[in-house]
């Protein structure tokens, strides 16, 4: 179910005429197993099964693929390590296990002390995220409160007893309240018409923070900011996950459920930032890359570009 890097895919653009700074990510990008040092570790997730099993539209299974051939051809102005972790595959509707195998690489990446990036994959990349994430908390001397942060036009807190895309933070619900940790969840971007009163109901009894993708244009932006600064500040450690679909169907068009209206990319990078430069983001993931309905591969640059500034 896993396989280590396939350092091909890093190719393109060669532009060593104009000098040594004239360098893209293919020519700096390492093969995880043999790497230098800590750093940004990429991961991807290979499963359609998340988004089968929630009546979606398949193809997010060579998301991974599709975001590195994208990265491998932008310009490097990282000043950290960038490895390849490989990928877990999720074979047939083996869902289930695809994200035991991706939480034991998280959790491997956080010990060997990377900053964790999977590539999805459907939005059940998240629980797989999480539990690796959970599993390194819990080898702390202090267990951290861990806060996650999904910019996304849905709550993915469905309660079908089948794991799917759709079902990934109520999973994780479930697990906070087994384990006796408490579940903090900001969803950031949700559209009223895409979530039905069962789920806001649902977000509603689990004390889920929110934003509507109406409440979040530009001229909205401080008090996105507010809302994102108050939750960074009630926790330890954030869980970054970013649901393609978030963004407009024009800016995001390679996704299984694309938005009517969306939230801004400018928007979502001032937030990204935001919660990066609170020293508080342990992993994040990007999720629902699905190439099979993408337009001249604006999505995978749009998801390329995320990745490209968690990476920085
Ligand atoms: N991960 C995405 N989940 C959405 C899909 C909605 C749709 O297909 O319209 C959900 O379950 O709500
Ligand atoms: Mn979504
Ligand atoms: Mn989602």
């Amino acid at each position: 179910m896993y396989q280590p890097a396939e350092m091909s895919i890093w190719r393109g653009r060669v532009d060593h005429e104009e000098g040594a700074l004239a360098v893209r990510w293919h020519e700096r990008v390492t093969a995880m197993h043999g790497a230098i040092g800590p750093g940004v570790a990429l991961l991807g997730f290979r499963c359609d099964a998340g988004v089968t099993r929630n009546q979606g539209r398949p193809g997010a299974k060579q998301g991974p693929t599709v975001i590195r051939q994208a990265l491998a051809n932008m310009a490097w102005h990282q000043t950290r390590l960038v490895h390849d972790a490989g990928d877990v595959h999720c074979e047939d509707d083996q869902l289930e296990a695809a994200q035991t195998v991706l939480a034991r690489e998280v959790a491997q990446c956080l010990m060997d002390g990377h900053f964790p990036i999977v590539l999805g994959g459907g939005h059940e990349v998240a629980f797989g995220s999480f539990l690796g994430l959970a599993r390194f908390a819990e080898s702390q001397p202090k267990p951290p409160r861990i806060g996650i942060i999904n910019f996304d036009a849905h709550f993915d807190l469905r309660g079908s007893e089948r794991p799917s895309s759709g079902t990934p933070f109520r999973q994780i619900a479930r697990m906070c309240q087994e384990s006796g940790w408490p579940f903090r969840y900001c969803c950031l971007g949700v559209s009223e018409p895409g979530n039905t009163p069962a789920l806001f109901a649902t977000a509603r009894e689990l004390n889920v923070l929110w934003r509507l993708d109406d409440e979040m244009g530009i001229h909205q932006l401080a008090d996105s900011q507010q809302q994102v600064n108050a939750f960074v500040e009630s926790v330890d450690w954030i869980y970054l996950t970013i649901c393609l679909d978030v963004l407009p169907a024009a800016v995001a068009p390679g996704v299984s459920a694309p938005a009517a209206r969306g939230v801004a990319l400018e928007v979502v990078e001032t937030l990204i930032d935001q919660i990066k430069q609170s020293g508080k983001l342990k992993m994040a993931d990007v999720a629902e890359m699905n190439p099979s309905f993408d337009i001249d591969n604006r999505t995978a640059k749009v998801a390329a570009r995320l990745v490209w500034r968690l990476a920085r």
